[in-house]
């Protein structure tokens, strides 16, 4: 299993607004197998964050490196789930999915989108268009198309954050069992602190482009919101935005 090792790693953009800084010396490791969070206010330098680890941006210093001692000399399989699934209209769900794998030959094509459509629990709409679906199916086939390239590490930006809060209840328990099986290492970006206590082992808080907080989250999977101390955890590091408390939660 790989790690995430973000290291010393600033960004900056130009703007109307003059210079923008989302990471300033971040180092943060996101452990192997596990869910790690990166929570913070709207702005903060989240999804900065997740392109550069995805390699969609480049840090203008610092490295990022990912290492797995059984495979020194190879390279993660990164897929990302975005908050809209960006589904093509004209194509059903199945041949969606299948354009993850679409370089693979036809059995295993279709075998691997298969394999992920009955991950999410997305067999029954197969044959159906994004039209058809509701926004909890559509977010599935998009988790579904990340898991269909058998990916080592998952990014999740705000996975979970364009859906009504039971059907994402429903999505983080559907999750959690995905994730008990594949063991990948997962870095879920959000602003929404009980989803992280919800899915995460440990919690990293963004704050003037670093990590300026890191809470554990002690709780065994799978959870759910009734969690003794779950929804407690989640008050009091959510209370920490708004009092500046450095408070290491262990
Ligand atoms: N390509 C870009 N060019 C200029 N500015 C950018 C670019 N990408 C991001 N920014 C700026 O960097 C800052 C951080 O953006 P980012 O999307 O990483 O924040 P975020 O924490 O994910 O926010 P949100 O929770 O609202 O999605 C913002 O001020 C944004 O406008």
């Amino acid at each position: 299993m790989w790690t995430i090792e973000v290291d010393q790693v600033s960004k900056a953009f130009a703007s109307d607004r003059g210079r923008v800084v989302t990471a300033d010396g971040l180092t943060l490791t996101a452990a192997a197998g596990e869910i790690t969070a990166v929570i913070g206010e709207s702005g903060c330098g989240k999804t900065t964050l997740l392109r550069m680890i995805a390699g969609l941006e480049t840090p203008d210093s610092g490295s990022i490196r990912f290492t797995n001692p059984e495979k020194p000399d190879t390279a993660p399989r990164i897929s990302v789930v975005f908050q809209e699934p960006r589904l093509f209209p004209w194509m059903t769900v199945r041949e969606n999915v299948s354009l993850a794998v679409r370089e693979l030959p036809g059995s295993e094509k279709w075998g691997r989108t298969d394999e992920a459509l009955k991950a999410v629990r997305l067999c029954d709409a197969a044959d159906a268009f994004p039209k058809e679906l509701s926004g909890g199916m559509a977010q599935r086939a998009g988790f579904a198309r990340a898991i269909a390239q058998s990916p080592d590490i998952l990014l999740l930006d705000e996975a979970f954050g364009a859906l009504d809060a039971l059907t994402r209840t429903v999505l983080y328990q559907e999750f959690q069992a995905l994730q008990s099986e594949r063991r990948m290492t997962v870095l879920l970006i959000t602003h929404d602190v009980l989803e992280a206590v919800m899915l995460s082992r440990t919690i990293l808080r963004l704050r003037g482009g670093v990590i300026d907080e890191s809470f554990a989250v002690p709780f065994p999977y799978p959870r759910s919101l009734a969690t003794p101390g779950a929804g407690d955890l989640s008050h009091r590091i959510y209370g920490t935005f708004f009092t500046g408390e450095k408070e290491e939660i262990k």
